[in-house]
């Protein structure tokens, strides 16, 4: 489903990323992991085109993602507070993404019942502009934001943070269902170590640009990930 061949990312002489080959198959659970500036943010800008790579490419479904514009189509994703248009209400922007991507007051309000327990009733209906919610919040529209058109793909960058432990709880529990239910491939970025072990059946651990573990073993990460963090 999704290929890296080749993949280098360099500011001057700086090599922040290098990855030869990586493949994500459909269906799966990626988890990314690595200290600050290990090169998760800028793989995942790179995966979705917003940032041109120095050397090689990423496919998704067999495009480019550099020179293609389909895979668009089935890849959602939620990197930062930039992605969404803060001067609307949570309301208004859903709405604005139900016309880009046609789809009907049903399928919306289907979508949205999904993420009714994780809003907690302070999402919808509330007249608050994105920008004046809390941050916890304001990732929760971009999370339901980055689902909405009924993608193959979910890209999410440190979905867990500014969560709070029931809504962090509930996330789980959502892209769990959405993995098992309609074979969503999701790909995490996180510091949550346990919340990545805990739904993720493959986790890449990133050190400065480069893949020095990549654990396909569930049985065996926690150990492997507290080895390497407490060292
Ligand atoms: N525009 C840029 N110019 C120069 N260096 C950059 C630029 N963008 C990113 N970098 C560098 O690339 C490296 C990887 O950064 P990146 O944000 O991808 O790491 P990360 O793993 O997401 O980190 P964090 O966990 O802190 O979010 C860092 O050293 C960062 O300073």
């Amino acid at each position: 489903m999704i290929r890296i061949e080749g993949l280098k990312k360099q500011y001057k002489e700086a090599v922040v990323l290098d990855v030869p080959f990586l493949e994500i198959a459909k269906g799966e659970c990626f988890g990314l992991v690595g200290n600050n500036g290990a090169g998760k943010t800028t793989l995942f800008r790179i995966m979705l085109d917003l940032v041109r790579a120095s050397s090689g490419h990423v496919l998704i479904e067999g495009q480019e993602v550099s020179r293609h514009e389909e895979w668009k189509a089935y890849v959602g994703a939620y990197l930062d507070e930039h992605m969404l248009l803060s001067y609307l209400t949570p309301d208004e922007y859903f709405q604005s993404l139900r016309k880009i991507y046609r789809l009907s007051e049903t399928d919306l309000q289907t979508h949205l019942n999904k993420f009714k327990d994780f809003f907690n009733n302070e999402i919808l209906g509330k007249k608050k502009y994105i920008r004046d919610l809390s941050k916890g919040n304001i990732k929760k529209v971009g999370i339901a934001a980055a689902m909405i058109a009924n993608p193959k793909v979910v890209m999410l960058d440190e979905p867990f943070e500014n969560l709070d432990p029931t809504s962090q709880n509930r996330l789980k529990k959502l892209i769990l269902e959405e993995t098992v239910n309609n074979e969503l491939t999701f790909l995490i970025s996180s510091h949550d170590l346990n919340h990545v072990t805990e739904i993720c059946n493959r986790i890449v651990l990133l050190e400065k640009g480069t893949v020095i573990k990549d654990l396909k073993d569930k049985g065996l990460m926690a150990g492997e990930l507290d080895t390497y963090f407490n060292y």
